[in-house]
């Protein structure tokens, strides 16, 4: 009997648009369920992604939180105090900013950013406008050649912004890593473990192609989701305003005065947030970024549901039904952070208030499924913890910091449209001005003024 698990872990065959080179140009999402696989997959996960390694990439996110706050602020008061800021923008620059620094370890300045933001959006769009060279490959190489040159074209611009920032690494690698590995801004970025990983059955490294693949891998599955999600909970926030006052008053009650750093959020704080918790799984349930996860492929007969699949049959999940099935969600369009209290759908346990934080609802559907934005069981998204910080971290300083509100006439739309990811179809605008009271910041000034006055 074969569990179902390993049943549903393959992938369809790597489309033609995959061998662009002399070699296959692998990555994790696309690659079959083995070795090749085993072995990349092994590597982000234990490198990169490991909570020790991802605690490491804490200045990262700072840096880039700065940027974000900056760029924020300077918008809006670019026509005069609170102008409306079209959020979206600003929300992918960063994620660029934090990625692109654990993916190559150096804080880029923002031409080189901007670049490898252009060419790996022409990429991402590019899964779907040259899909159908894929159809008949050797049909398509003649009838559509135009366009399969096009398709070359983005890759080969690809390497030329990527392959310069791999080689760098390389070179400090080969240089001087003891003496850079001194330097308290030095992260250990994706580049440094790719170089050093050896293919186990080629029994041979990879070659810069391949590690370009895999780069463009990290970066495009990390950043549009993300600042897809990170739009949607602050559109929300936007639109439900007694939440977003829910959340501040959460955040206020933990800043204490002897923060050194009343003007952020720290991270380890963040786990004394249940109802920033609830708000990102709220966020992920009523808004997944992608409708259907990765395809996966049976790899032999299997029945379910009383239907048989046949072995080869390609699988989509249908993550966005999952969420917002009503056998299983009370009321499921709707965006209610409650139901993931206790008691709030009758089994889970995630307590609020005074009371302690209970378990920890399980996105991961290890336990049951009751929603599945990243995929769940052997080909889940690797980076599920990371993602969950990521948009912890932001979410918390953009509600501590900034006071966030609809303008006026324009209220908030929920639509959708359909990209790489499900975004807004009217991305948000909002008015966001500086939080004039911080809890005990202006507390402490207030009786400081007394005292003296
Ligand atoms: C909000 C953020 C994210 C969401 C919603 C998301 C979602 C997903 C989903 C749905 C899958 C496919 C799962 C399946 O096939 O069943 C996936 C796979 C993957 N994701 Fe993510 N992801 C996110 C962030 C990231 C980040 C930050 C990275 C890299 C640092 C990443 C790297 C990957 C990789 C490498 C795979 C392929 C896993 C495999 O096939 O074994 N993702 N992700």
């Amino acid at each position: 009997m074969v569990q179902k698990g390993a049943v549903f872990a393959e992938r369809p065959s790597a489309p033609a648009t995959n061998k662009v080179s002399s070699s296959n140009q692998h990555n994790i999402s696309s690659s079959f369920y083995g070795p090749m696989w085993r072995v990349l997959r092994r590597n982000l996960a234990s490198e990169i992604l490991h909570p020790s390694r991802v605690k490491s990439y804490k200045h990262a996110r700072k840096w880039v939180l700065q940027i974000l706050m900056d760029s924020i602020k300077s918008e809006s008061k670019r026509n005069g105090d609170h102008h409306p800021v079209c959020v979206i923008d600003h929300f992918q620059y960063a994620m660029f900013c934090l990625l692109v620094l654990m993916c190559f370890g150096d804080k880029l300045d923002e031409k080189q950013i901007k670049e490898i933001e252009q060419v790996q959006h022409r990429v991402l769009f590019g899964y779907v406008r040259y899909s159908i060279l894929n159809f008949w490959p050797r049909l398509t190489k003649i009838v559509l050649r135009s366009k399969w040159v096009e398709f070359l074209q983005t890759r080969k611009d690809q390497e030329n912004v990527l392959i310069p920032l791999i080689r760098a690494r390389k070179k400090l690698k080969e240089e001087n890593l003891s003496k850079a590995k001194e330097d308290d801004q030095y992260v250990l970025s994706y580049v440094d473990t790719l170089l050093e990983l050896q293919l186990p059955e080629q029994k041979r490294k990879l070659n810069e192609e391949e590690i370009v693949t895999l780069c463009s891998e990290f970066i495009n599955g990390g950043t549009d989701t993300t600042s897809t999600v990170l739009q949607w909970i602050m559109a929300n926030l936007v639109k439900y305003p007694e939440i977003q006052e829910k959340l501040y008053m959460e955040i206020k009650g933990i800043m204490k005065e002897e923060d050194e750093d009343g003007d952020q959020v720290e991270e380890d704080k963040l786990q004394k947030l249940p109802y920033l918790k609830a708000l990102i799984l709220e966020g992920f349930r009523r808004h997944p970024p992608g409708y259907l996860v990765l395809p996966h492929v049976v790899t032999e007969d299997v029945e379910l549901g009383g239907y048989t699949i046949p072995k080869n049959a390609t699988i989509n999940f249908t993550v966005a039904e999952m969420a917002w099935d009503p056998k299983v969600w009370e009321d499921p369009m709707a965006f209610k952070l409650e139901r993931f209290f206790n008691g709030g759908d009758g089994t889970d346990r995630y307590d609020h208030g005074d009371k302690k934080i209970g378990e920890v609802f399980d996105i991961t559907g290890s336990r049951k499924i009751k929603m599945m934005p990243f995929g769940v069981g052997r080909r889940i998204c690797p980076a599920v913890g990371l993602a969950m910080l990521h948009l912890e971290y932001f979410v918390a300083n953009l509600a501590w910091s900034f006071e966030w509100k609809a303008v006026e006439g324009n209220e908030v739309d929920l639509s959708e449209k359909q990209e790489f990811t499900v975004v807004m179809k009217n991305p948000l605008q909002a008015v966001i001005s500086p939080r004039i009271t911080k809890g005990f910041c202006t507390l402490v000034l207030c009786n400081q003024y007394m005292q003296t006055s």
